[in-house]
């Protein structure tokens, strides 16, 4: 029997990209639940190919995978120091991401954290930090040179645009990843043109889905980190499908996501051990999804005009 679409709305454990709740729609079919989240500032037209993921995990299910567990990353907000030293040892995971440059934050905040990632991983540790796209060209470049003393692995979207991109790329030592370049592109494979980029950061819900994930990434030729959208288990079995399926997966995947979230809608949430995550997909519990259910007609209609 096909059940009624959810609406979940969970609260964050910290402001991430300025938000402080999760919302989204769980859609179910014969294959499943698909997890339906477009973020508030999205349009109708990008709505669209998020609505694709959810319903390929809903009528469709996903391609036999290639690896029994994948390597992630933890991600570490715009905390202080003292939070994000804690935040990557309690996490298992031999690799973090930083977020940088967000709004309110100076750099002496950002250079702080990154100092204690450092710190919490140890010398062997893989350290990447994530601009989404607010540093100019110039401040790219002296930043992440600076930064680079605590050992970047790669920076992710430095500044916003292509040209920008491929110039931090000629300037500076540190791998570039392009992450709303591509989640965000009408045509994501322009960034392999532009020489904008040495990794893609894909991201299933804004590429349409587990199969149209696997084109853009075989077209696209660079190779990819696989990336959650900050969702619930129902979400990131979907982007888990996606790095157990690639032929090649040479990065940590920024799937380690749940510790942001204060609930998840099923009861074996997608939480990483010892930095990795067992490739399964969990189901919804509904014992769980009722803690965080919301009548929402605005996100059946958002639903709606994103299906037109
Ligand atoms: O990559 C990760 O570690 C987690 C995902 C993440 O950072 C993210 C999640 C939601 C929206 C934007 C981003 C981003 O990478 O910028
Ligand atoms: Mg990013």
């Amino acid at each position: 029997m096909t059940r009624s679409p959810v609406v979940f709305r969970i609260p964050m454990r910290t402001r991430f990209r300025g938000q402080i709740v999760r919302e989204g729609l769980l859609l179910h079919g014969p294959a499943g639940w698909g997890e339906f989240s477009p973020f508030p500032e999205y349009g109708p037209r990008e709505c669209a190919r998020w609505l694709a993921c959810a319903r390929e995990a809903a009528f469709e299910g996903w391609p036999e995978p290639v690896r029994d567990s994948v390597p992630v990353n933890t991600t570490v907000p715009a905390v202080g120091p003292e939070r994000a030293f804690g935040m990557v040892r309690d996490s298992g995971c031999g690799t973090a991401k930083v977020k940088v440059a967000e709004p309110g934050q100076s750099f002496a905040d950002d250079l702080a954290r990154v100092e204690a990632v450092r710190d919490a991983l140890g010398p062997s540790g893989a350290l990447r930090v994530d601009a989404n796209g607010a540093w100019d060209v110039g401040q790219a470049v002296r930043r992440l040179k600076e930064l680079d003393r605590f050992g970047l692995e790669y920076a992710e979207q430095p500044c916003a645009t292509l040209d920008e991109l491929a110039a931090v790329r000629r300037a500076c030592d540190v791998p570039v990843a392009a992450d709303e370049s591509i989640r965000r592109a009408e045509d994501p494979l322009r960034v392999r043109a532009a020489e904008a980029a040495d990794i893609a950061v894909v991201k299933v819900q804004p590429l349409g889905g587990v199969r149209e994930a696997l084109r853009v990434v075989e077209a696209c030729g660079l190779p990819a980190v696989v990336s959650s959208a900050v969702e619930t288990s129902v979400g990131l079995a979907a982007g888990l499908a996606l790095a157990a399926a690639l032929p090649e997966l040479p990065y940590a995947c920024g799937l380690g996501t749940m510790s942001l979230l204060s609930g998840d809608v099923v009861a074996d949430s997608l939480v990483p051990v010892d930095g990795r995550l067992a490739v399964r997909r969990p189901d919804v519990n509904y014992e769980h999804l009722s803690a965080f259910e919301i009548e929402s007609p605005s996100w059946l209609r958002r639903m709606q005009e994103a299906s037109l």
